[in-house]
């Protein structure tokens, strides 16, 4: 594991892809036999973890994402663990592709039986400062994205009547997101979009379940500054950062037969930070310090604060 910066307070990124071989897992060995797992974003951090864990589980992986570098290095590390893979690099943000990718993944695979999307990430800005093309480069990816791999595997599933399964990573939402407010906007669309079509796939023999990740150390980490990161180990009441394998194994379960009877559900793997607990992406403005709203109290609260 790499220490980003040194300093304790700030979490470390990233479990390995050893650690992803041999961590122990409740999941039975061959729970994923004879099926074809397709992972949006499967080259880093959590689609990494999950198509490594599906895969020590007996899934055949298919991996997409835009980097055909990250593709390979975790199509190599599958292939040293004895899963048969496949890679297509591609955006989820272009619906052709999405349409191409399925067709090629069919032809390889002869279907899909579970898709992992996965796939996903914005930037932090005050919601006053985003421009259009950035709001629109987030949702274009987190939502509209998902909704055209979605409906590609529900009309997959359709044509070759057979039954299928959708995981969609979200994210924990359910308080706002401040400094991420369109990636906040984008998940709650697919939380929604993902209730709506459990049911209406239902007939189709599809099941629609989300997972929603509170702060999991992975290589995303990255992408904030130090203050952001710091804020992220103290986002919840257990005062940790989750890992990527966390995250994997709650896919696994939502993606097996062990979960057939839930649908149009989320399952929340944060830590607890629905309940208490704020990740800031940009570091936690003055006006939210406990010290700084104390100040701030006439006298008479101030005491009644203490
Ligand atoms: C519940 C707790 C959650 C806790 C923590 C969560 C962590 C994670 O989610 S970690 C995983 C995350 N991984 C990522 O976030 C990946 C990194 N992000 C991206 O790749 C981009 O943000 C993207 C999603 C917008 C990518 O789209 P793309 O079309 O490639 O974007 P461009 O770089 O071309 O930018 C388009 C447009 O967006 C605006 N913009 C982009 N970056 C920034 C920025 N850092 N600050 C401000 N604005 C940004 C901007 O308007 C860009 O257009 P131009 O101005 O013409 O460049
Ligand atoms: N880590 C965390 O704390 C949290 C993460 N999440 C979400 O979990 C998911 C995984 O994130 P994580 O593993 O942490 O971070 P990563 O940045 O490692 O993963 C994001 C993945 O999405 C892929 N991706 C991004 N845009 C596209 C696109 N347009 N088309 C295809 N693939 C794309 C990236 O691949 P490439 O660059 O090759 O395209 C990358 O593999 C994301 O949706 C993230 O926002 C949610 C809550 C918390």
């Amino acid at each position: 594991m790499s220490d980003i910066s040194g300093d304790v307070s700030v979490p470390e990124v990233g479990m390995s892809d050893e650690d992803f071989a041999h961590r122990p897992t409740v999941l039975r060995e061959g729970t994923f036999e004879g099926k074809v797992v397709l992972v949006s974003g499967g080259g880093s951090g959590i689609g990494r973890a999950t198509a490594i864990l599906l895969g020590r589980l007996g899934a055949r992986l298919v991996l997409c994402g835009r980097d055909p570098g990250k593709l390979e290095s975790a199509a190599a590390c599958l292939t040293r663990l004895g899963a048969d893979v496949s890679t297509h690099p591609m955006s989820i943000r272009s619906p052709d592709a999405v349409e191409a990718l399925f067709a090629e993944v069919v032809d390889r695979h002869g279907g899909i039986d579970v898709l992992v999307n996965n796939a996903g990430g914005q930037f932090a800005q005050a919601t006053i400062d985003i421009k259009p093309k950035g709001w629109n480069a987030v949702v274009d990816t987190n939502l509209n994205g998902t909704f055209y791999m979605m409906q590609a595997g529900a009309r997959h599933w359709r044509e070759v009547a057979r039954p299928g399964c959708i995981v969609n990573v979200v994210a924990a939402i359910w308080r706002g997101m401040p400094q991420v407010a369109h990636t906040c906007a984008a998940r709650a669309g697919v939380v929604f979009l993902s209730k709506t079509v459990a049911t209406e796939w239902a007939p189709l023999n599809i099941r629609v379940n989300c997972v929603a990740p509170g702060t999991i150390r992975t290589e995303g980490f990255g992408n904030y500054p130090r203050e952001a990161l710091a804020s992220f180990s103290q986002a919840n009441p257990m005062l940790r950062t989750g890992s990527a394998w966390d995250i994997a194994e709650a896919i696994a379960y939502l993606g097996s037969d062990a979960a057939g009877f839930i649908t149009g559900e989320t399952l929340n793997v944060d830590g607890g930070s629905q309940n208490w607990g704020d990740p800031w992406f940009l570091g936690r403005p003055e006006y939210f310090e406990l010290n700084y709203a104390e100040a701030r109290l006439p006298t008479h609260l101030k005491e009644q604060a203490r």
